[in-house]
């Protein structure tokens, strides 16, 4: 089944020098399947944000449609969670308050709520942490909560916009490795946006390669190794080399610097 589709989509936007439409994105196509990882890779300000934003609804697109689960997105999607670089934490909760925020709202008992929230931090390893407040915890320790508070609705979807991209590179492997394990092992659709390259391998069935803006997808890339659940493993397979390769040739990586330099 195809759990996220876009059907030629467009989004401009009013550009604020000439006041005038600007498109954004242009005629994207993507069909995620039920339990797939799709990560989207291109230039900074190709658009990227701007199809998750639709994916969840709080975006419409200027031309096109998208759909959730077959539905077409009119508005914002409860069976979508997302996931930011910001962890988007409430300073004046407790991580484990934090976490069952969803759950409070959609009216779950706090037994309930509490039960799910205590599970979801011993398995993003924050078990002890439970009653601390963000402040009290380093960057990756909260990209961990926020892990939590996005799985603890229990989402079909999850719209990943460069979740790691703060942290520090072995904070950012052992994060994936979390996230890979839980996305595989409950079948999790996922739409996963990155400007590293290698995370982007590491963690997906398949890459989309876009343009700069507007943004289209040039290019599709079935990653095809083993190991989606454990990126820590693919991450040492030699195919990773010319994967990465043929992603720096799409993004014409060190081709304007090169020009710069002759
Ligand atoms: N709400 C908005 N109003 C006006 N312009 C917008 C809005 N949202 C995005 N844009 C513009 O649309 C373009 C695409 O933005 P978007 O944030 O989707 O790109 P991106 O690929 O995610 O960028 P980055 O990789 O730098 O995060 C940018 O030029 C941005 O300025």
């Amino acid at each position: 089944m195809i759990e996220i589709e876009f059907r030629k989509v467009g989004k401009s936007f009013i550009d604020r020098q000439t006041s005038q439409p600007r498109a954004a994105v242009t005629n994207v196509n993507i069909a995620v399947r039920s339990g797939e990882v799709v990560s989207i890779i291109g230039p900074s300000g190709c658009g990227k944000s701007t199809l998750l934003n639709m994916g969840s609804g709080l975006y419409l697109p200027t031309t096109g449609e998208v759909y959730v689960g077959g539905e077409l997105v009119t508005k914002p999607v409860r069976k979508v969670a997302f996931m930011l670089q910001k962890d988007l934490l409430m300073p004046w909760r407790t991580i484990r308050a934090n976490v069952a925020l969803g759950l409070e709202i959609d009216g779950v008992s706090a037994a309930e709520r509490d039960k799910v929230a205590r599970d979801l931090l011993a398995k993003c390893h924050l078990k002890g942490f439970e009653d601390h407040y963000p402040y009290q915890l380093s960057g990756g320790m909260r990209q961990r909560a926020a892990l939590a508070r996005t799985l603890a609705v229990d989402p079909q979807v999850l719209l990943l916009d460069e979740p790691f991209s703060a942290l520090d590179a072995q904070t950012k492997m052992i994060l994936q490795q979390d996230l890979a394990k839980m996305l595989y092992e409950k079948k999790k659709t996922a739409l996963f946006i990155t400007h590293d390259l290698i995370e982007g391998i590491a963690l997906s069935d398949r890459l989309l390669v876009m343009s700069e803006r507007p943004g289209t997808i040039i290019e599709e890339i079935e990653v095809n190794l083993p190991h989606r659940d454990n990126p820590l493993e693919r991450r040492k397979l030699p195919e990773i080399g010319p994967l990465a390769g043929r992603l720096m040739e799409l993004l014409k990586v060190g081709k304007d610097q090169e020009a710069e330099l002759h």
